[in-house]
This record gives C-alpha cells, sequence and structure tokens, in this order.
C-alpha cells in the first residue's frame, strides 16, 4: 500500500441556479425570497477513491459530467453537499480560469501567481528566470498580460506553477491550448512532479495528453464515476461509450 495524497469519500455537489441560468451568490440570496425559479444542478453524486502518493489521475468525461466541479471540490473551493474529502496538503488547482490580472505585466503576474499559490516572495524570485524561459515570454514579460494571446497567457500560468515541486497539482485542462513543443515539456513537466512523489490530477479532453502523462484515469459521467483504473482501459471504455 502506498500512503494516500488524497481521499475523497462519498462526495455530492449541488448548485442552486436561477431559472435565468445564473448561479446564486451573495448579492442574489436576497432575491430569492421573491424568485420562485430556482433549480438544483447536482453535478457530483456520490464519488469515491482514494489517491497515492505518487500517481498521475487523468480525469475524463463528456461536457459537464462534473470534471471541474470535483477538482474545484478537492481544493476546497466548492464546498460539498454531502461526503468529505480528505488531503495530506494543500491542492494548488491550475485552472483555466486562474486569476492573473490581464492590465499587469507578465512580470507582476509572476509574482501575484507564486503569492495565491502559496510560495515566499523570496521563493518567487528564485524562480522568476525558469518560470520566464519555460513559457518561453523572455521578449513580452513586461508587457501587460491582455497583449498575450491565449496560447501564450496559458504558458505563463502552466509555468508559475509547475515552477515548484507541489505535493498536490490540479491541472485543469492547461495543457490543451499549447502548441505541441509546450505540451511536450509540460507533459514531461507534470512527469518529473509525480516521479518526486507529488500527485497529479489532470483534467482534459485530450486522450493523447492523459496517455502520456497518467497512470491511472478516472471516468466520470453526469456526476457518477464510471470507471476508474488503467488508462488504456478506461479510455477504451469511454471512447467506446461516446459512440
Ligand atoms: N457555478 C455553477 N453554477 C451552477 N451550475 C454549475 C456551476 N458550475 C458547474 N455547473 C453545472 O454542474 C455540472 C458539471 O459541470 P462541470 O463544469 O463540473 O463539468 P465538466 O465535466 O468540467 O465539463 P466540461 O468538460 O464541459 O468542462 C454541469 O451541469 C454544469 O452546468
Amino acid at each position: 500500500m502506498g500512503s494516500a495524497a488524497v481521499i475523497v469519500d462519498d462526495v455530492h455537489v449541488e448548485y442552486k441556479v436561477y431559472a435565468s441560468g445564473k448561479a446564486l451568490d451573495k448579492a442574489g440570496r436576497k432575491l430569492l425570497t421573491r424568485t420562485r425559479g430556482v433549480r438544483t444542478v447536482h453535478a457530483l453524486k456520490g464519488v469515491s477513491f482514494t489517491a497515492e502518493k505518487g500517481e498521475s489521475i487523468g480525469i475524463i468525461g463528456s461536457n459537464g459530467s462534473g470534471k471541474s466541479t470535483l477538482m474545484r471540490a478537492i481544493t476546497g473551493l466548492t464546498p460539498p453537499s454531502r461526503g468529505a474529502i480528505y488531503a495530506s496538503a494543500r491542492p494548488n488547482l491550475l485552472g483555466v480560469g486562474a486569476a492573473l490580472l490581464p492590465d499587469l505585466s507578465g512580470e507582476r503576474n509572476i509574482v501575484l501567481g507564486g503569492l495565491a499559490l502559496g510560495f515566499s516572495k523570496e521563493e518567487i524570485a528564485e524562480m522568476r528566470d525558469d518560470i520566464v524561459a519555460f513559457a518561453e515570454l523572455e521578449d513580452f514579460i513586461e508587457l501587460p498580460m491582455r497583449t498575450y494571446s491565449s496560447g501564450m497567457q496559458q504558458r505563463l500560468k502552466f509555468a508559475i506553477a509547475a515552477a515548484k515541486q507541489h505535493e498536490i497539482l490540479i491541472v485543469d485542462e492547461a495543457l490543451a491550448v499549447g502548441d505541441k513543443k509546450f505540451r511536450e515539456r509540460s507533459e514531461s513537466r507534470i512527469r518529473e512532479i509525480r516521479e518526486q512523489a507529488g500527485t497529479v490530477f489532470l483534467v482534459s479532453h485530450s486522450m493523447g495528453s492523459i496517455r502520456d502523462t497518467c497512470n491511472r484515469v478516472i471516468w466520470l459521467e453526469k456526476g457518477v464515476l464510471r470507471e476508474d483504473g488503467d488508462p488504456d482501459e478506461v479510455i477504451k471504455a469511454y471512447e467506446g461509450w461516446k459512440k
């Protein structure tokens, strides 16, 4: 037996949504008293598994199957309505929506992103050159991020998150945007993190990326864990089901 990094125990997540399609927020709660069109979306329905140290787990499934919700629940951003999640360290989420500020330069965003991931200013200063080189943004790093292409923005986000060893790293679709060369570099960085006994979750629609980086795959469908096991077998079952 290895040692557990993350235990997901019978996790349910429910979103309350207005008929208008807006999610409930603090301001919205007031509206609730005079609106009846509130619906509940049951995004996760009793998901359970244990992730060991040193594992790299691919999360696959159709659109809306609950992959991002599961990742947000593991990081603590979305509280389960039932069940529990235990983690041996703070999980770091690197998502497409990660909060970098478009009006600030790449340079300033490296500092902000690093702080958000829990690194100290000294650690960030040390990581800076590696991040810029990994993202290949030497010529652009002083420019505001809004002037970057979406691929360049993703590269910077990934480079910031992957610059240091993580105990638990969650990558949500970041690899889909980069070009082939960057994708290969990100994949080999994920393998390194994993080899140093970190645990990586990779959410992706690219079965190629999942096969190249993961030693285990979890397939979610409509909020239910359909299969959990060997990448080739689970991907085969998923692709067969999709047809
Ligand atoms: N903030 C939210 N408010 C309300 N409903 C949400 C919210 N986020 C997700 N949902 C709903 O929860 C379900 C699961 O969504 P989720 O984003 O987890 O799926 P996903 O598997 O990551 O999808 P995709 O592959 O399209 O990114 C969907 O039905 C979605 O509409």
